[in-house]
Protein backbone atom coordinates (compact mmCIF):
# COMPACT_ATOMS: atom_id res chain seq x y z
CA UNK A 1 0.00 0.00 0.00
CA UNK A 2 1.51 3.15 -0.81
CA UNK A 3 2.29 6.05 1.73
CA UNK A 4 -0.08 8.98 2.00
CA UNK A 5 1.55 11.11 0.25
CA UNK A 6 0.95 15.13 -0.71
CA UNK A 7 1.89 16.85 -3.46
CA UNK A 8 4.96 18.02 -2.24
CA UNK A 9 7.50 15.56 -0.93
CA UNK A 10 7.89 15.28 2.47
CA UNK A 11 10.79 17.28 4.23
CA UNK A 12 13.04 15.50 6.99
CA UNK A 13 14.06 18.51 8.90
CA UNK A 14 11.33 21.81 9.57
CA UNK A 15 15.06 23.77 9.87
CA UNK A 16 15.77 22.01 6.18
CA UNK A 17 17.79 24.49 4.18
CA UNK A 18 16.75 24.95 0.54
CA UNK A 19 18.56 22.54 -1.55
CA UNK A 20 21.93 23.72 -3.02
CA UNK A 21 22.31 23.24 -6.65
CA UNK A 22 25.64 21.32 -7.86
CA UNK A 23 26.22 21.27 -10.75
CA UNK A 24 26.19 17.83 -12.97
CA UNK A 25 29.43 16.04 -12.28
CA UNK A 26 32.04 16.52 -15.34
CA UNK A 27 35.13 14.09 -13.95
CA UNK A 28 35.26 11.35 -13.10
CA UNK A 29 36.25 11.77 -9.72
CA UNK A 30 33.80 14.25 -8.43
CA UNK A 31 31.27 12.82 -5.98
CA UNK A 32 28.34 14.98 -6.52
CA UNK A 33 27.37 16.12 -2.33
CA UNK A 34 24.91 18.46 -2.11
CA UNK A 35 23.82 19.44 0.97
CA UNK A 36 20.21 17.86 0.34
CA UNK A 37 19.73 14.14 -0.15
CA UNK A 38 19.55 13.71 -3.73
CA UNK A 39 18.30 10.28 -5.17
CA UNK A 40 20.82 8.02 -5.34
CA UNK A 41 21.27 4.68 -7.14
CA UNK A 42 24.06 1.93 -7.34
CA UNK A 43 24.25 -1.10 -9.58
CA UNK A 44 26.11 -3.37 -8.08
CA UNK A 45 27.04 -5.66 -10.80
CA UNK A 46 28.69 -8.48 -8.64
CA UNK A 47 30.58 -10.52 -9.74
CA UNK A 48 29.22 -11.14 -12.94
CA UNK A 49 29.75 -10.80 -16.51
CA UNK A 50 31.82 -11.03 -19.38
CA UNK A 51 33.41 -9.03 -21.91
CA UNK A 52 30.25 -9.57 -24.62
CA UNK A 53 27.51 -8.84 -21.36
CA UNK A 54 29.15 -5.76 -20.23
CA UNK A 55 29.62 -4.14 -23.41
CA UNK A 56 25.82 -4.92 -24.21
CA UNK A 57 25.07 -3.49 -20.75
CA UNK A 58 26.98 -0.42 -21.14
CA UNK A 59 24.91 -0.03 -24.54
CA UNK A 60 22.01 -0.38 -22.54
CA UNK A 61 22.86 2.18 -19.97
CA UNK A 62 23.60 4.87 -22.63
CA UNK A 63 20.36 4.29 -24.36
CA UNK A 64 18.62 5.14 -21.28
CA UNK A 65 17.41 8.23 -19.99
CA UNK A 66 18.39 9.37 -16.68
CA UNK A 67 16.71 11.82 -14.76
CA UNK A 68 19.30 15.11 -14.16
CA UNK A 69 18.95 15.40 -10.58
CA UNK A 70 19.10 11.50 -9.71
CA UNK A 71 23.09 10.30 -9.37
CA UNK A 72 23.84 6.55 -10.86
CA UNK A 73 27.03 4.93 -9.76
CA UNK A 74 27.64 1.27 -11.63
CA UNK A 75 30.41 -0.84 -10.00
CA UNK A 76 31.05 -3.57 -12.40
CA UNK A 77 33.90 -6.05 -11.25
CA UNK A 78 37.23 -4.63 -11.12
CA UNK A 79 38.24 -6.28 -14.42
CA UNK A 80 35.82 -4.41 -16.61
CA UNK A 81 36.51 -1.12 -15.14
CA UNK A 82 38.32 0.12 -17.43
CA UNK A 83 35.98 -0.71 -20.28
CA UNK A 84 33.25 0.67 -18.60
CA UNK A 85 34.65 3.88 -17.56
CA UNK A 86 35.68 4.43 -20.92
CA UNK A 87 32.37 3.53 -22.91
CA UNK A 88 29.80 4.64 -19.88
CA UNK A 89 28.60 8.06 -20.70
CA UNK A 90 30.31 10.32 -17.97
CA UNK A 91 26.99 12.64 -17.83
CA UNK A 92 24.62 10.13 -16.61
CA UNK A 93 26.57 7.67 -14.37
CA UNK A 94 29.44 7.34 -12.29
CA UNK A 95 31.55 4.40 -11.12
CA UNK A 96 32.05 3.02 -7.85
CA UNK A 97 34.49 -0.04 -6.99
CA UNK A 98 33.08 -3.29 -5.17
CA UNK A 99 35.38 -3.19 -2.38
CA UNK A 100 39.10 -1.79 -1.56
CA UNK A 101 41.96 -2.91 0.83
CA UNK A 102 41.78 -1.12 4.57
CA UNK A 103 44.97 0.65 4.03
CA UNK A 104 47.45 1.92 1.31
CA UNK A 105 49.66 0.09 -1.45
CA UNK A 106 52.02 -2.28 -0.41
CA UNK A 107 52.58 -6.07 -0.08
CA UNK A 108 49.14 -7.32 -0.24
CA UNK A 109 48.73 -9.68 -2.79
CA UNK A 110 45.02 -9.58 -5.03
CA UNK A 111 43.79 -6.12 -3.35
CA UNK A 112 43.44 -3.19 -4.77
CA UNK A 113 43.78 0.34 -2.67
CA UNK A 114 41.35 3.00 -2.27
CA UNK A 115 44.75 5.44 -3.55
CA UNK A 116 44.66 3.07 -6.79
CA UNK A 117 41.07 3.63 -7.13
CA UNK A 118 41.19 7.67 -6.56
CA UNK A 119 44.35 7.64 -8.85
CA UNK A 120 42.13 5.89 -11.53
CA UNK A 121 39.26 7.94 -11.25
CA UNK A 122 36.78 5.88 -9.82
CA UNK A 123 35.20 7.97 -7.79
CA UNK A 124 32.93 5.71 -5.09
CA UNK A 125 33.68 2.37 -3.36
CA UNK A 126 31.02 0.02 -1.83
CA UNK A 127 32.08 -1.31 1.69
CA UNK A 128 30.64 -3.72 4.21
CA UNK A 129 28.43 -5.75 1.59
CA UNK A 130 26.83 -8.67 3.44
CA UNK A 131 28.41 -10.86 0.74
CA UNK A 132 31.46 -9.58 1.93
CA UNK A 133 31.25 -9.78 5.84
CA UNK A 134 29.65 -12.92 5.32
CA UNK A 135 32.56 -14.81 2.90
CA UNK A 136 34.87 -12.37 3.53
CA UNK A 137 34.95 -12.11 7.29
CA UNK A 138 34.76 -8.56 7.12
CA UNK A 139 33.96 -7.52 10.96
CA UNK A 140 32.39 -4.17 11.96
CA UNK A 141 35.50 -2.84 12.91
CA UNK A 142 37.21 -3.75 9.09
CA UNK A 143 34.48 -1.76 7.42
CA UNK A 144 34.32 1.40 9.87
CA UNK A 145 38.56 1.10 9.23
CA UNK A 146 38.23 0.72 5.06
CA UNK A 147 35.46 3.57 5.33
CA UNK A 148 37.75 5.82 7.08
CA UNK A 149 40.70 5.22 4.87
CA UNK A 150 38.89 5.40 1.21
CA UNK A 151 37.55 8.34 2.39
CA UNK A 152 40.75 9.78 3.46
CA UNK A 153 41.90 8.89 -0.21
CA UNK A 154 38.84 10.61 -1.70
CA UNK A 155 36.75 8.18 -3.15
CA UNK A 156 32.85 8.11 -1.79
CA UNK A 157 31.59 5.46 0.35
CA UNK A 158 28.99 3.56 -0.17
CA UNK A 159 28.57 1.85 3.41
CA UNK A 160 26.43 -1.22 3.71
CA UNK A 161 24.31 -2.49 6.84
CA UNK A 162 21.46 -4.75 7.07
CA UNK A 163 20.44 -7.70 9.40
CA UNK A 164 19.71 -11.42 8.67
CA UNK A 165 16.92 -13.48 8.59
CA UNK A 166 17.77 -15.26 12.18
CA UNK A 167 18.44 -11.57 13.55
CA UNK A 168 15.35 -9.84 12.79
CA UNK A 169 13.20 -12.50 13.79
CA UNK A 170 15.32 -13.22 17.03
CA UNK A 171 14.55 -9.65 18.32
CA UNK A 172 18.77 -8.76 17.91
CA UNK A 173 17.79 -6.74 14.46
CA UNK A 174 18.36 -3.17 16.34
CA UNK A 175 20.93 -4.48 18.00
CA UNK A 176 23.16 -5.87 15.03
CA UNK A 177 22.24 -2.57 12.91
CA UNK A 178 23.44 -0.24 16.05
CA UNK A 179 26.33 -2.32 16.17
CA UNK A 180 27.45 -1.73 12.36
CA UNK A 181 26.34 1.99 12.59
CA UNK A 182 28.44 2.44 15.75
CA UNK A 183 31.49 1.07 13.73
CA UNK A 184 30.69 3.66 11.03
CA UNK A 185 30.66 6.56 13.73
CA UNK A 186 33.83 6.02 15.69
CA UNK A 187 35.73 5.79 12.42
CA UNK A 188 34.03 8.10 9.98
CA UNK A 189 34.46 12.02 10.51
CA UNK A 190 33.21 13.77 7.59
CA UNK A 191 30.32 12.41 6.72
CA UNK A 192 29.78 14.63 3.34
CA UNK A 193 30.62 12.06 1.04
CA UNK A 194 29.20 8.69 2.85
CA UNK A 195 25.93 6.75 1.49
CA UNK A 196 24.80 4.48 3.91
CA UNK A 197 23.03 1.19 1.88
CA UNK A 198 20.42 -0.81 4.26
CA UNK A 199 20.04 -4.27 2.82
CA UNK A 200 18.54 -6.55 4.36
CA UNK A 201 20.48 -10.04 4.22
CA UNK A 202 17.05 -11.76 3.61
CA UNK A 203 16.22 -9.43 1.04
CA UNK A 204 19.16 -9.95 -0.86
CA UNK A 205 19.32 -12.14 -4.26
CA UNK A 206 16.46 -13.64 -2.84
CA UNK A 207 12.68 -12.08 -4.60
CA UNK A 208 11.72 -11.30 -1.11
CA UNK A 209 11.92 -7.57 -1.39
CA UNK A 210 11.50 -5.62 2.29
CA UNK A 211 8.10 -4.25 1.80
CA UNK A 212 8.10 -0.08 1.90
CA UNK A 213 6.72 0.10 5.66
CA UNK A 214 9.60 -2.18 6.96
CA UNK A 215 12.37 -0.29 4.87
CA UNK A 216 10.82 3.08 6.07
CA UNK A 217 11.06 1.73 9.81
CA UNK A 218 14.87 0.69 9.21
CA UNK A 219 15.88 4.19 7.45
CA UNK A 220 14.03 6.26 9.88
CA UNK A 221 15.89 4.34 12.66
CA UNK A 222 19.36 4.54 10.98
CA UNK A 223 19.11 7.98 10.88
CA UNK A 224 18.14 9.13 14.12
CA UNK A 225 20.84 7.21 15.20
CA UNK A 226 22.69 9.11 12.80
CA UNK A 227 21.00 12.46 14.17
CA UNK A 228 22.06 11.32 17.99
CA UNK A 229 25.07 10.47 17.41
CA UNK A 230 26.47 12.66 14.55
CA UNK A 231 23.73 15.62 15.39
CA UNK A 232 20.77 16.39 12.71
CA UNK A 233 22.16 18.40 10.39
CA UNK A 234 24.67 15.23 9.17
CA UNK A 235 21.62 12.92 9.52
CA UNK A 236 18.95 15.47 7.73
CA UNK A 237 21.76 15.52 4.52
CA UNK A 238 22.57 11.63 4.43
CA UNK A 239 21.75 9.68 1.69
CA UNK A 240 20.22 6.12 3.08
CA UNK A 241 19.81 4.26 0.36
CA UNK A 242 17.83 1.00 0.20
CA UNK A 243 19.09 -2.73 -0.73
CA UNK A 244 17.40 -6.12 -1.54
CA UNK A 245 15.42 -7.45 -4.14
CA UNK A 246 14.71 -4.00 -5.73
CA UNK A 247 13.61 -4.19 -9.08
CA UNK A 248 11.71 -2.30 -12.01
CA UNK A 249 8.76 -3.48 -10.40
CA UNK A 250 8.79 -2.59 -6.87
CA UNK A 251 10.51 0.28 -6.67
CA UNK A 252 8.42 2.98 -7.49
CA UNK A 253 6.55 1.97 -4.16
CA UNK A 254 9.56 1.84 -2.23
CA UNK A 255 10.93 5.37 -3.51
CA UNK A 256 7.85 7.14 -2.06
CA UNK A 257 9.36 6.97 1.23
CA UNK A 258 10.46 9.64 3.40
CA UNK A 259 13.38 8.31 4.67
CA UNK A 260 14.03 6.19 1.19
CA UNK A 261 17.11 8.56 -0.28
CA UNK A 262 17.91 5.68 -3.46
CA UNK A 263 18.65 2.45 -4.02
CA UNK A 264 21.51 -0.40 -4.32
CA UNK A 265 20.91 -2.56 -6.72
CA UNK A 266 21.94 -6.02 -7.48
CA UNK A 267 20.73 -8.47 -10.08
CA UNK A 268 18.30 -6.13 -11.81
CA UNK A 269 21.18 -3.36 -12.29
CA UNK A 270 22.45 -6.42 -14.69
CA UNK A 271 19.24 -5.11 -17.21
CA UNK A 272 19.69 -1.89 -18.91
CA UNK A 273 16.19 -1.22 -19.33
CA UNK A 274 15.37 -2.37 -15.84
CA UNK A 275 17.79 -0.66 -14.24
CA UNK A 276 17.07 2.94 -15.98
CA UNK A 277 13.34 2.63 -14.62
CA UNK A 278 14.72 2.25 -11.14
CA UNK A 279 16.88 5.46 -11.47
CA UNK A 280 13.62 7.24 -13.08
CA UNK A 281 12.04 6.29 -10.09
CA UNK A 282 13.90 8.86 -8.32
CA UNK A 283 12.68 11.42 -10.43
CA UNK A 284 10.04 12.70 -7.88
CA UNK A 285 12.77 13.51 -5.36
CA UNK A 286 15.43 14.71 -8.31
CA UNK A 287 17.11 17.57 -6.72
CA UNK A 288 17.76 20.19 -10.58
O1 LIG B 1 24.29 -4.69 -3.63
C1 LIG B 1 23.17 -5.07 -3.95
C2 LIG B 1 22.39 -5.92 -3.11
O2 LIG B 1 23.12 -6.99 -2.63
C3 LIG B 1 21.06 -6.30 -3.66
O3 LIG B 1 21.15 -7.36 -4.55
P1 LIG B 1 19.80 -7.82 -5.30
O4 LIG B 1 19.20 -6.58 -5.88
O5 LIG B 1 20.24 -8.80 -6.32
O6 LIG B 1 18.92 -8.41 -4.24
Amino acid sequence: MLAKRSATLPCRSAAAKPVVRVPASRGRLQVACSSHAKFFVGGNWKCNGSVASVRTLVDELNAGSVPKGVEVVCSPPYIYIDYVMQHLDAQKFALAAQNCWISGNGAFTGEVSAEQLADFGVPWVILGHSERRALCGETNEVVGKKSSHALAAGLGVIACVGETLEQRNGGAMWTVLDAQMKALVDEIKDWSKVVVAYEPVWAIGTGVVATPEQAQEVHARLRAFCAKHLGAAVADKLRIIYGGSVNDANCAELALQEDIDGFLVGGASLKGPAFIKICQSGAAKAQP
